[in-house]
């Protein structure tokens, strides 16, 4: 037996063995509940109400009529005003005790009818016992509780009978009629608990597998949001990486093209970094890498695209601009970075990098042919005495 089989397990009355799993059910049901006991309590109201006339009938304007009216009235009234308390309070029916009681006060308030009526003393026991049926059938209630409410009415049909001086016989007889709906609505209603728990249990668990179907999709949805992050930029800067900036740089060139704008590459390469890292070691030179990427962001607009190429080397993508406004912008780059010391093991370090930028000529769709002439560039800028920019 799996756990959620084990949870929806079902007693002989048709109850949640679970108690907090029957607790539930119940706050689930209630306003249904509520709107069928309203139902069922206005259709008994009406029906005792009008019963009275058979009473008038035959009894006249009698005494014993208006001690049958008072009772009828009383019992109508105490069912109207049940039916109308849970409409603003369907709560009260969640334990089932309130519906009990009411239903034996009914039992008890319909006896007389059995002493002032004796000569419909037959069908009195016979519409007994249509209210016990109906009481199972149509009063949603717990199972054990309209049980008790029908052994308390079956007891009380009972008593009136030998306390009307009737015979064993009669006595037997009566039990046999009113036990027999009590029986077929005991078993009938004890179905439809069991039907109605298993459909609950059956939408619980379609539920649940609907919810964990939807935090798998979320958790799917992140994990390869991570990886496509991780596929797409450096660990330590959190830059573009260089298999995602030949796409975006692919991208962005094509673009300019067709708005006809000019395009500029740039690289930067650290200077001295091996000393640096030789010297404070290697977590100092990746703060230094971390505070030189977040500078780099700072300074450029939202368009320019900054990339890691591995190591101490960075990638500028300037879209839109033309090879003198890029000098100008990577010769304030190389001025910022070289006026913002970053601090390696306490002490503020001055870091500087050489520059080499570059317009994209025309026909030259894969950043490879661009590369190479910053490179290029890059590499007469290191020979000339670095931290300066070089326009190739
Ligand atoms: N801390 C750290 N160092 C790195 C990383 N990647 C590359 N380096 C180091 O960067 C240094 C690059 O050294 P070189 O290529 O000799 O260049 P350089 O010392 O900067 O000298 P020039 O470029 O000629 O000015 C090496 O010491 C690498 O170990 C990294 O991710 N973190």
């Amino acid at each position: 037996m799996n756990n959620s089989t084990k949870q929806y397990k079902l007693t002989a009355l048709g109850e949640f063995a679970d108690s907090a799993v029957e607790h539930a059910y119940r706050v689930h049901m209630q306003p249904l509940s509520a709107r069928h006991l309203r139902v069922a309590l206005i259709v008994w109201g009406s029906l005792i109400l009008l019963f009275g006339v058979l009473d008038l009938q035959s009894l006249g304007w009698s005494r014993d009529f208006y001690i049958l009216l008072v009772c009828r009235v009383l019992q109508a009234t105490l069912l109207f005003a049940f039916a109308f308390m849970l409409k603003r309070r369907p709560e009260l029916i969640s334990s089932g005790r309130v519906t009990t009681a009411l239903e034996i006060i009914g039992f008890v308030l319909f006896m007389p009818i059995y002493f002032l009526r004796p000569d419909i003393a037959t069908f009195t026991i016979g519409v007994i016992g249509l209210m016990l049926l109906a009481m199972f059938l149509f009063v949603p209630n717990r199972l054990v509780l309209t049980l008790l409410a029908a052994v308390a009415g079956v007891v009380l049909a009972l008593v009136c009978i030998a306390m009307n001086g009737r015979s064993v016989d009669v006595l037997i007889g009566a039990f046999f009629v009113l036990a027999l709906p009590v029986v077929t609505g005991f078993f009938t209603s004890q179905q439809l608990h069991i039907v109605q728990r298993r459909q609950y249990a059956m939408f619980n668990q379609a539920n649940k597998a609907n919810r964990e179907l939807e935090q798998e999709m979320e958790r799917r949805k992140l994990l390869e949001q991570e990886l496509k992050r991780q596929a797409t930029t450096d660990p330590l800067t959190g830059l573009f990486n260089r298999r995602q900036y030949e796409m975006l740089f692919r991208r962005e060139r094509e673009r300019c093209r067709r708005q006809g704008t000019s395009i500029c590459l740039a690289m930067a390469d650290l200077d001295s970094f091996k000393s640096l890292n030789d010297e404070l070691g290697h977590d100092a030179g990746d703060i230094a890498l971390k505070h030189i990427a977040d500078l780099f962001t700072a300074q450029l607009r939202e368009g320019d695209v900054v990339g890691r190429f591995g190591g101490e080397e960075f990638i500028i993508l300037l879209p839109d601009t033309g090879a003198t406004e890029a000098e100008r912008v990577i010769e304030r780059l190389r001025t910022r970075l070289e006026t913002s010391p970053v601090m390696l093991k306490g002490e503020p370090r001055t870091i500087t990098a050489t520059f080499s930028v570059s317009a994209v000529w025309d026909g030259e769709t894969d950043i490879v042919e661009t590369l190479r002439r910053v490179d290029e560039g890059l590499y007469s800028g290191k020979r000339a005495g670095r931290n300066r920019v070089v326009v190739v």
